[in-house]
């Protein structure tokens, strides 16, 4: 989950201009109201009652759809998979790595780095392009310098991310040891014609060329692919380590959402691979971390901690001009030529920069205002494009959300919603307890303490799902205050979608319950 903390730095920001009022009361009428009706048009063609002319039939559903004039030129560009070759207002953060990889390039170990910033601020994808650079001009100079990229919110053991390490290493150490044994297998057939080609070589004769190509051949075969479990977790490491010093190169290593590594497995993978270098002979590594939670390190050994922040480069939030340019960039390559009205990069940049400054929500913002047109069939995006994706990207995030609670946060979820449903205004944690007690009988769930209900209830706070304010109620203490701060409608749907919850079929009891309590 992202922080949305009121840090006076990610103050939203919105442009200039007035005009772009971000409130979604106002949507316009004529866009809703321009939604072709699908089952209409399906219904329209296929119901011709002529089986013989299903031709015909089937051609309407998506001929009308295909109408008009594309939208986009080449929506690629806007998803999220696509890196950017360049990268406006990052400048500052790109030179920074710049400078302490080139170390790199010089065949010395540079300094490991740690990377901050709140989601979508650019942090993977500057990191990306500086490596793509780094392995590039490495090759250009001949200097062995390699980059490998973890996810650690996917790889996030130390046994995975070592295993998938050492794969990595090994199946690169095998390509050169396959390209060199190719050299001299063409050497030594050269030589066996004309023995004068070995003048430079060196290999004095056939013999030498054939013992290299078998001792190659013999360490190709010691390397043994590690498996993805199994293993004791020592030799996962010395296998990735014998495989990375194999020969001489810098390495560095970019652990991405590093933090979610340390909340999963700890700091054991870290201290490993930080103080490899006192033991390899050939090879140097330098760690690059990726975080978007700046309190990670306090959850690591000091040793590892010092170590791993040799170098920190912050990622600020984009303010809205920023973004705007971000987005002009993109959409310059993603739209044709006039699509966008004047205001929709704007007004996504507006909105973008309310959210913590998040590049990757404007994107994703300006795409579906795309697909939101070109669904109405029209060859224009709009502002009201833009709010309509407001609202749906905002209504996915929270079915998303809702989805994905445990089961006993949807019951106190539920709770809130039928009470709120029943006209109850400032609801406080009691109710909500009463009403949930009822809940969990009814479908043979747990009851938690009513303490626990509490802590529920501001864990859905956090994920701003609900609202709950402390309320001082004089000598009488202290009490909460909750509403929901999702829309009622959906989010019951999307509790009842849930098996369990689905059982309840008449909840009007409940909250009768609540006054006999
Ligand atoms: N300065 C920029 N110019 C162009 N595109 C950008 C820029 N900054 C971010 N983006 C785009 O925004 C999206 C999110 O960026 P990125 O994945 O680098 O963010 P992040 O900081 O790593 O976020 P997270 O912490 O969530 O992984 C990507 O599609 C990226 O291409």
């Amino acid at each position: 989950m992202t922080d949305s903390s009121d840090d006076p730095d990610t103050e939203p920001e919105t442009p200039e201009d007035d005009s772009y009022d971000l409130s979604t009361d106002e949507q316009s009428d004529e866009t809703r109201s321009r939604t072709p009706d699908l089952d209409d048009v399906v219904l329209d063609n296929l119901d011709t009652g002529d089986s013989d002319d299903s031709d015909e039939a089937s051609r309407g559903l998506f001929d009308d759809l295909l109408e008009g004039e594309p939208i986009f030129e080449n929506k690629e560009v806007l998803r999220p998979s696509y890196t950017p070759h360049k990268l406006p207002h990052r400048e500052e953060q790109i030179n920074n790595m710049a400078t302490i990889l080139v170390t790199a390039l010089r065949g010395d170990t540079p300094s490991n780095i740690l990377i901050y910033g709140k989601t979508g601020t650019g942090k993977t994808a500057s990191a990306k392009f500086v490596s793509e650079e780094l392995e590039t001009t490495s090759q250009k100079y001949e200097v062995p310098c390699e980059v490998e990229y973890i996810n650690c919110e996917v790889t996030d053991t130390q046994y995975r991310v070592l295993a998938q390490l050492a794969n990595k290493f090994i199946n690169k150490n095998v390509e050169v040891i396959d390209d060199q044994i190719g050299e001299l297998e063409d050497l030594a057939s050269r030589a066996r014609e004309d023995d004068a080609v070995l003048g430079d070589a060196a290999f004095g004769s056939v013999d030498a060329i054939e013992d290299e190509i078998d001792s190659l051949t013999a360490d190709k075969a010691e390397f043994e692919e590690v498996p993805m479990t199994g293993w004791p977790t020592d030799r996962v490491y010395s296998s990735f380590f014998e495989a990375v010093d194999y020969h001489e190169r810098v390495v560095v290593i970019m652990l991405d959402e590093i933090d979610k590594l340390v909340e999963k497995s700890g700091d054991d993978t870290l201290y490993n691979l930080s103080r490899m270098n006192s033991e390899l002979d050939n090879s140097r590594v330098s760690i690059m971390g990726i975080s978007n939670d700046l309190k990670f390190t306090d959850f690591l050994d000091p040793r590892v901690k010092s170590s791993l922040g040799e170098e920190e480069i912050v990622f600020p939030p984009y303010d809205a001009n920023q973004l705007r340019d971000i987005l002009q960039a993109r959409a310059d390559v993603a739209f044709k030529g006039d699509a966008l009205s004047e205001d929709v990069i704007p007004l996504c940049a507006a909105f973008a920069a309310q959210e913590h400054g998040d590049a990757r929500r404007a994107l994703d913002l300006l795409r579906t205002a795309g697909e939101l047109a070109e669904r109405d069939q029209t060859d224009h995006v709009e502002e009201g494009h833009v709010r309509q994706a407001q609202e749906k990207i905002e209504l996915d995030r929270v079915v998303e959300v809702v989805r994905t609670l445990p089961t006993q946060s949807k019951i106190v979820l539920f709770a809130i919603i039928l009470l709120e449903k029943n006209g109850v205004r400032n609801i406080n944690t009691g109710e909500v307890f009463n009403i949930y007690k009822n809940l969990c009988e009814e479908i043979d769930a747990d009851v938690l303490t009513q303490r626990r209900v509490t802590d529920l209830i501001s864990e859905l706070d956090m994920l701003g799902i609900v609202n709950a304010v402390v309320v001082s109620k004089g000598r009488y203490g202290r009490t909460k205050e909750i509403s929901l701060s999702v829309p009622t409608e959906e989010t019951e749907a999307v509790l009842l979608s849930d098996s369990r919850l689905g059982d309840i079929d008449d909840v009007q009891p409940f909250v009768q319950a609540r006054f006999d309590n």
